[in-house]
């Protein structure tokens, strides 16, 4: 699924009007529709008492079958599929326009008519929903979805923000309709708006062509809005949120649902905005995915799917009957002090854990006894150093190391000593394989001019959290939480790395200029290890023979879906440990 910023969306729909001849009504009515039926969707799951969001998910199956797709993670093992499967048909809701009502058999046979189940809804009679119409295409969407809402029996009112006359294009189009049908209107500053007497709110203020914080009439409507505690349903982006950075513009709508239109706005998955925006779902309006891939959008949620069918990984980690240790891959660790030799063991048995066939854990040789028989599958390789920590001479027998080795990670625990930055750039220009870079070499790196060290033929992955990404940028960690895909994307791409951005959607962007977004994970993974663990399980992954940003991305999946699974097992998300992970690997 294609994450765009505002320009690359407005970039598609010129594309789709222009090149492919669908006027651009068009694509306001799908949306439109598409709106309607979620809201309606919204209103049985409502009904039906709300609950979980599968509860949610199965409060309307005419509407997925439709094309809606949530952002919901299936495991691996799911990958590619269908939600669609068996959602036409008797759902416990959707037989409300079928004809006749004696069930199986009675239908005049080759004569079979069913309605619009997702347009339609029992006891609509219950509903009143104000809709939010600001003057530009956003406010189109929100007027074309007031018609269905209406037709479904649904009682709607209109709330313009500016004058209904102000409107232009394709939503003066809709305000003409609107009007022509009789839909009840009220322009706020000269009507009264009861927000009390209403059931929900569609919020159709502002979309991908707002700009910095809501003024005048908007912000008094927004405002409004979440004061009433009604349910809100917004268009496309809540309004008040940045579509590309997801900065809340206060004030800004706080959503109940957000459906957003054609492709996920990157605003969606980045905070604070991913927290306003509520359940998001990703409806189709016919602008063809194909046009998104020609035109070069460089962001994707990473899926399943997108895992099987753009990366090409073999999401079901086959084994071969025939195959060995020696299969495999061999991972060296070079990590851990005397006081951080934890992170070495964790990112050492995470490789492990990730399928590699072996593991050699390269540490300070004061450290080597304190450590034998902690993870007896793991083999120890004492690097030197004093007093349990390495020093610039540990250089040589790291890179001895690592000859024959299918890949290097490096940094966990390493803590930083004289001389570190030769020894890194040691490991840089002289380690024949892919090199894994995490934590405290990750700061050194950020003291480092690596640009001027010799180019490698073989890829680097760097892990940084945010406090590291700031480092290596150059920034402050509010300046990198402030865009995290377009940070990560241009990082990447000028340093030719392979980067995972970690934290709360972990962002993986490649040299080539493609970004991926997760979106598995638990926030009770905010605990220490768990970055040592990733480390490991991306090691153990290109050991195996994946590329860089296979191995980055499918790593990062494995790893946030064995968080959510350990806190599972768990029961309390505060009791989760970084070991957990790797047991719930
Ligand atoms: N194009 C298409 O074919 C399709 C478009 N689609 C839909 O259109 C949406 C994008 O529509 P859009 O570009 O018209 O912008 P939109 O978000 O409605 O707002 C613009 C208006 O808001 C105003 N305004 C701006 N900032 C403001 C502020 N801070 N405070 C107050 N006012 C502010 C600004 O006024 P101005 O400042 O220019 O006077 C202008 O009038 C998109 O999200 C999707 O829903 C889909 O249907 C697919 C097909
Ligand atoms: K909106």
């Amino acid at each position: 699924m294609y994450v765009v910023t505002a320009e690359e969306m407005r970039e598609l729909d010129r594309q789709t009007i222009e090149r492919l001849g669908i006027p651009a009504i068009a694509l306001m009515e799908n949306a439109g529709r598409a709106i309607a039926e979620e809201i309606i969707r919204f209103c049985r799951y409502q009904a039906g008492g709300g609950g979980t969001p599968a509860a949610w998910n199965q409060a309307g199956g005419a509407s997925e079958a439709a094309g809606t797709r949530e952002l919901e993670r299936g495991d691996a093992g799911a990958a590619g599929r269908s939600r669609n499967g068996g959602a036409y048909g008797p759902g416990g809701r959707g037989d409300a326009g079928a004809l006749g009502s004696g069930g199986p058999g009675v239908q005049p046979p080759g004569f079979s008519v069913s309605g619009d189940a997702a347009l339609t809804l029992e006891h609509a009679g219950a509903e009143h929903w104000l809709v939010l119409v600001g003057k530009g295409n956003n406010g189109g969407d929100g007027l074309a979805a007031a018609r269905h809402l209406r037709e479904a029996g649904i009682a709607v009112t209109l709330v313009y923000a500016a004058a209904p006359e102000s409107l232009a294009g394709e939503a003066a189009l809709q305000q003409n309709a609107a009007a022509a049908m009789g839909l009840p209107a009220a322009v706020y500053g000269r009507d009264r708006v009861d927000f009390a007497a209403c059931s929900g709110i569609l919020d159709a203020l502002l979309g991908t062509g707002s700009a910095g914080a809501p003024r005048g009439a908007y912000a008094e409507l927004i405002a409004a809005a979440n004061g009433s505690g009604k349910p809100i349903v917004s268009a496309d982006i809540p309004s008040g949120l940045d579509a590309d950075t997801g900065r809340a513009h206060e004030p800004y709508i706080h959503a109940a649902v957000t459906v957003c239109l054609a492709f996920l706005k990157r605003g969606l998955l980045q905070y604070p905005g991913a927290a306003s925006a509520g359940q998001v779902v990703v409806r189709s309006i016919g602008i063809p995915a194909a046009l998104a891939r020609e035109s070069g959008v460089p962001a994707s949620l990473l899926t399943p799917e997108v895992l099987r069918t753009r990366l090409q990984v073999d999401v079901s980690r086959r084994r071969s009957p025939e195959g060995h240790k020696g299969t495999y891959g061999h991972v060296l660790v070079a990590a851990g002090t005397l006081s951080m030799s934890g992170a070495g063991l964790l990112a050492s048995r995470a490789a492990l854990r990730a399928g590699c066939g072996l593991v050699t854990w390269a540490l300070p040789t004061m450290l080597l006894p304190y450590v034998i028989g902690a993870a007896p599958e793991l083999m120890l390789a004492a690097a030197g150093g004093e007093n349990g920590a390495w020093s610039a001479g540990t250089a040589a027998e790291v890179l001895r190391l690592s000859s024959g080795r299918d890949v290097t990670a490096v940094g966990p625990g390493l803590g930083r000593f004289e001389g570190d930055g030769e020894w890194l750039r040691a490991l840089w220009e002289g380690i024949e394989a892919p090199l894994v870079i995490d934590a405290d070499a990750l700061n050194i790196l950020a003291d480092s001019e690596y640009g001027s060290w010799a180019s490698r033929r073989h890829p680097v992955i760097l892990t940084p959290h945010p406090g590291e990404m700031a480092r290596l940028a150059r920034l402050s960690t509010a300046e990198v939480q402030r865009d995290r895909i377009g940070l990560a994307l241009t990082y990447a791409r000028e340093h030719g790395v392979t980067l995972v951005l970690k934290g709360a959607h972990t962002v993986i962007a490649t040299p080539e200029g493609e970004a991926y977004v997760n979106i598995t994970g638990h926030p009770g993974m905010g605990t220490g290890g768990v970055g040592d663990v990733l480390t490991g399980i991306i090691a153990g992954l290109l050991a195996q023979g994946l590329n860089a940003v296979q191995a980055a991305a499918f790593g990062v999946y494995l790893h946030g879906l064995a968080g959510e699974r350990a806190v599972r097992l768990r029961h309390d998300p505060a009791a989760l440990t970084a070991g957990d992970i790797i047991e719930a690997l």
